[in-house]
C-alpha cells in the first residue's frame, strides 16, 4: 500500500463525494491522492470512526486521528472525510483524516440564541427527524418549531416524529402543524404481542414499538442520511433500533460499532436495514437546547409557511417581530387564513424574532 506523506494544501480540490463514498476522480489531483473517502459514523474523543468502501465486500470501519492541520476544523457524523496512512480497519490501527469533503448539508446549533459560537450537529443529512413525545417528557412546541427553522435554514427536509402516543393523545400538539406540509409520524408502543417490534433503548429497557408506526417512519428514510434529533428520553434512540434491527445486523457496521457499547454521548450514523445503499438513520445525543444565533433573522419566517403569505400585506422593512406596525400577519392570522392554531403559531414565530432583541440586550450588558 502506497504512504500518503504529502502534506495537506489549501488549494487542495474540494470534490463532491458521490454517494458510495468511493474516490473522487478528477484531472487535477488533490493532495493525497492515494486517500480513501470514509463516512464519519461517529466521533469520540479525538478518534473519528469512518466506513470505507462501503457497501462492497471490501467494506469496513477505520478508526482515524485529525491531521494537525485540521485541528481547528470541527468532522461530524456525516462528513466524508480523505483518509490516509493505515486505512486496514484491523483492530489497533489508526489511520489519519487528512481532508473534510465539501458538505451538501450542514445541520448547525448554538447553545442559545446569543451565543455566538456555532455547534456542528451532523453533516450531509437530507432529512431531519424531529422526535417529541407525547409526554413524559412533556412536548415543547419552541422545540419543534427551531428544529424546522435550523432544518429550512440548512436545506434539509423535516418530519415530526410524536413518540409515546399510548401515554397520551397528542392530537392538541399536532393541531398546530396542521397547515404545515409537514410529514407527521405518530408512534406508541404496540398494543399486543404480535403488533410490535422489539426495541431496545440505551437505558436496557425494553418497548415494543407499533409495527405500524415503525413502518410510517421507515417508509421516509429509503436513500436519504436522515437525522433524529429531540430532547432526552423521546425515544430516539429505540426507535432508532426499531428501524435498524440492531441485533440482527451481521457484518456490517452496526455489528462493527457494536451498538451497545455506544454511549448515547455522540451522534452516531447506522445503517438502515434492508433498504437501498445510501440509507443512513443518525441517532444524536438528547439536546437540551437548540439555540439559533446563526440564523439571519430574515430567514426564520419562511419556516412558517402558513404564516408567511401575510407578509405580502407588510410594510417595506417590516421585521413582524412584536414591535411591527401594521405587520401583516396579524391580519392574516385575524382573518383565520392560518387556521385555529395562528395565534399560537405567530405567538411563536414572535417568541423567536425577539430572540436578536436579546442578542444586543446582552451586547449591551442588560441582561
Ligand atoms: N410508553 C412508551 N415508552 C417509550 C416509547 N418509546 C420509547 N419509550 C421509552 O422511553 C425511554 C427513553 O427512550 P430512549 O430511546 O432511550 O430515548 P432517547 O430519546 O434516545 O434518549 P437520549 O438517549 O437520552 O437522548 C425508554 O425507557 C423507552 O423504552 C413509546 O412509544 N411509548
Ligand atoms: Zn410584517
Amino acid at each position: 500500500m502506497v504512504r500518503g506523506n504529502r502534506t495537506w494544501d489549501e488549494s487542495d480540490v474540494r470534490i463532491r463525494p458521490n454517494k458510495r463514498g468511493s474516490r473522487p476522480r478528477t484531472k487535477e489531483r488533490p493532495a493525497h491522492e492515494d486517500a480513501v473517502i470514509g463516512r464519519i459514523i461517529t466521533v469520540d474523543r479525538g478518534r473519528y470512526t469512518a466506513v470505507v468502501d462501503e457497501d462492497t465486500a471490501r467494506e469496513r470501519v477505520v478508526v482515524a486521528a485529525r491531521a494537525r492541520e485540521l485541528r481547528r476544523s470541527p468532522v461530524v457524523a456525516g462528513d466524508f472525510v480523505a483518509l490516509v496512512g493505515d486505512i486496514t480497519g484491523e483492530p489497533d490501527t489508526l489511520a489519519r483524516l487528512v481532508r473534510i469533503e465539501e458538505r451538501r448539508t450542514l445541520l448547525r446549533r448554538s447553545a442559545d440564541d446569543t451565543d455566538p459560537v456555532e455547534r456542528v450537529v451532523v453533516a450531509n443529512a437530507d432529512q431531519l427527524v424531529i422526535v417529541v413525545a407525547a409526554a413524559n417528557p412533556e412536548p415543547r412546541t419552541g422545540f419543534i418549531d427551531r428544529a424546522l427553522v435550523a432544518a429550512y435554514d440548512a436545506g434539509i427536509s423535516p418530519l415530526l416524529c410524536v413518540t409515546k402516543a399510548d401515554v397520551k393523545d397528542p392530537e392538541e400538539l399536532l393541531s398546530n402543524y396542521r397547515h404545515l406540509d409537514l410529514p407527521v409520524i405518530v408512534s406508541r408502543t404496540a398494543g399486543t404481542e404480535g403488533s410490535g417490534v422489539d426495541a431496545r433503548s440505551a437505558d436496557g429497557l425494553s418497548a415494543r414499538l407499533d409495527r405500524d408506526a415503525v413502518a410510517a417512519l421507515r417508509g421516509y428514510l429509503d436513500g436519504m442520511v436522515s437525522v433524529m434529533l429531540g430532547h432526552s428520553g423521546v425515544g430516539k434512540s429505540t426507535m432508532v433500533n426499531a428501524l435498524t434491527g440492531a441485533e440482527r445486523a451481521t457484518g456490517g457496521v452496526n455489528a462493527v460499532t457494536g451498538r451497545g457499547r455506544h454511549t448515547s454521548s455522540s451522534a452516531l450514523a447506522l445503517k438502515l436495514a434492508d433498504a437501498p445503499a445510501g440509507s443512513w438513520i443518525i441517532d444524536t445525543p438528547g439536546i437540551r437546547s437548540f439555540g439559533l444565533a446563526h440564523v439571519d433573522p430574515d430567514r426564520i419566517i419562511s419556516a412558517f409557511p402558513d404564516l408567511e403569505p401575510g407578509t405580502a400585506d407588510c410594510e417595506r422593512g417590516c421585521k413582524h417581530d412584536d414591535h411591527a406596525v401594521n405587520c401583516g400577519v396579524d391580519a392574516w392570522v385575524a382573518s383565520g387564513q392560518a387556521g385555529e392554531s395562528g395565534p399560537a403559531r405567530l405567538a411563536s414565530l414572535r417568541r423567536l424574532l425577539g430572540t436578536e432583541e436579546r442578542a444586543q440586550a446582552k451586547e449591551l450588558g442588560f441582561q
